[in-house]
């Protein structure tokens, strides 16, 4: 197979993936959700990515270990030292014990990853899980590296070396960007270990040595990569917001740990946003699509899978409702062709499939490059020099590596009718039926009322639609 080669945004530049140490497989640690909401459609952009990449990973023979870690306390509303704890912020909104706020949410993301048909990780520890483990950590790097101020232990960014190489703003501009807490030696200088003040009532709060609080959202990261991945792992993967003030932090404390220059991961990886006109994708903002409202809206699940998949992990990828239309219509023609494949399955042997593995092999390792590897699926299914049996045969792989389904999925799985769709599948096609047989027998009028009640009820009827699907559902 060719050599995979990966973008490390800590050497800005492509390297040559081998695994750290062979005889532990690879080791991918990858940022997960904060909990106090579902997560919108751009989040799970992200592990659609983190999806490809072990997906390719796993293909090429890698025994492979992922940790996506369920962020359930520590991440304040703002990425720098402000604000309040997301979580404790969201129950207090909804008037809601924090734990069950957490376990819905968790539980929803979980949902969200099956339906995307995203692998289940290794290893989805809780961050509320490891509290004493934190409190560990960061009791080995105090000394050395921090200090304390009545709302907190503070990391000493000055204590390591190279400080913030990860972040593009490491600047002053850069610094502006975080807000400024009494008393903190620089403004970079981040809470390792956040205490709760006087009269405060927290959710969740637990004893430490530097008083009753909660850990910081970084320390989290260092101590859940640590403990299921070691001290040095293969990649690291996150959003890249994340590259500017988490991951740095992150960074700094693995520094300090281990004592030594390692960052942790060999690799640091990051997605880009999805946005929409209006700019990044949100939770914070208020307004967001969830997975579901694009269910609601008749689309299917792997429909947003494909729309990421066809734009590379790098790019920004804008969000529209005829984006996601196009991609579901794609899914829709290579399901289609499957189909008719599987149909002339007796077809006799032809020519080899062989040179589409090797051009599938060459597109992801490439730094995943998805965009490439999906037309070199479609040429696959439409290669006629290739017989059907060979074809289908050959598409495994493309299944594998890039999480589509197609060995299993049906034209009707992807004909999702909307939430506000007032009539079901059966009726729709008993309706059909009768309106065969009314035009068969030349009542137009019979044929068109019942093309009016579809109608009513949300559904196009679609005749002569080279695709067969016979009706879709208007957009509600
Ligand atoms: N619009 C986006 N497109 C792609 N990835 C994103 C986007 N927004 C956030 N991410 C990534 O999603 C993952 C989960 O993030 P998390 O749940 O912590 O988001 P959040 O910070 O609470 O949400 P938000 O930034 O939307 O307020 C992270 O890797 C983050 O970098
Ligand atoms: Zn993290």
């Amino acid at each position: 197979m060719t050599t995979l080669s990966l973008y490390d945004s800590l050497s800005r530049s492509l390297r040559a993936f081998t695994p750290l140490d062979p005889a532990k497989g690879v080791r991918v640690y990858s940022c997960g959700p904060t909990v106090y909401n579902y997560a919108h459609v751009g989040n799970l952009r992200a592990y659609v990515f983190t999806d490809t990449l072990s997906r390719v990973l796993a293909w090429k023979g890698h025994d492979l270990t992922h940790v996506i870690n369920i962020t359930d306390v520590g991440h304040l509303t703002s990425d720098a030292d402000a604000g309040d704890d997301k979580m404790e912020a969201a129950a207090k909104r909804a008037g809601k014990d924090i734990w069950a706020i957490a376990r819905h949410y968790t539980d929803a993301f979980k949902q969200n990853l099956a339906d995307l048909n995203i692998r289940t990780p290794t290893h989805l520890p809780l961050a509320t899980d490891h509290i004493a483990e934190m409190i560990d950590f960061a009791a080995a790097i105090e000394e050395e590296h921090c200090y304390r101020l009545d709302s907190g232990l503070y990391f000493d960014v000055t204590t390591v070396p190279d400080y913030g190489r990860l972040a593009r703003t490491a600047d002053d501009a850069g610094e502006s960007r975080i807000d400024p807490v009494a008393g903190k030696r620089h403004a970079q200088d981040f809470a390792i270990w956040r205490t709760s003040a006087p009269g405060e009532k927290r959710q969740m709060e637990w004893n430490s040595p530097w008083g009753r609080g909660a850990p910081g959202w970084h320390l989290e990261c260092s101590v859940m990569s640590k403990k299921y991945l070691g001290e040095s792992f293969d990649i690291h993967t996150g959003g890249i917001d994340h590259r500017e003030i988490h991951h740095p932090n992150e960074i700094a404390q693995n520094q300090a740990h281990c004592g030594c220059g390692d960052t942790g991961a060999a690799f640091w990886m990051h997605n880009n946003f999805l946005v929409e006109r209006a700019g990044k994708m949100s939770k914070s903002s208020g307004e967001f699509l969830t997975l579901q409202s694009l269910v609601d809206r008749g689309f299917h699940p792997l429909a947003y899978r494909m729309l990421c998949l066809q734009a590379h992990y790098r790019s920004e990828l804008e969000f529209s409702w005829d984006n996601l239309a196009a991609a579901q219509v794609r899914l829709k023609r290579l399901v289609q062709a499957i189909e008719g494949l599987r149909a002339r399955m007796d077809a006799p042997q032809k020519g080899s499939a062989a040179a589409y593995r090797e051009q599938l092999d060459a597109a992801v390792s490439e730094d995943l490059n998805t965009p490439k590897a999906l037309p070199v699926l479609d040429a696959l299914i439409a290669d006629k020099k290739v017989s059907p049996a060979d074809r289908l045969a050959a598409m495994k792989d493309f299944v594998e590596v890039l999480g589509l389904p197609l060995d299993t999925i049906k034209r009707e799985d992807l004909r999702t009718r909307p939430a506000s769709a007032t009539i079901d599948e059966a009726t729709i096609a008993e309706r059909l039926t009768q309106r065969q047989e009314a035009r068969a027998a030349k009542d137009f009028a019979a044929s068109d009322a019942i093309r009016d009640e579809l109608a009513a009820a949300g559904v196009e009827v679609m005749d002569g639609d080279p695709l067969g699907w016979e009706w879709r559902v208007t957009a509600g």
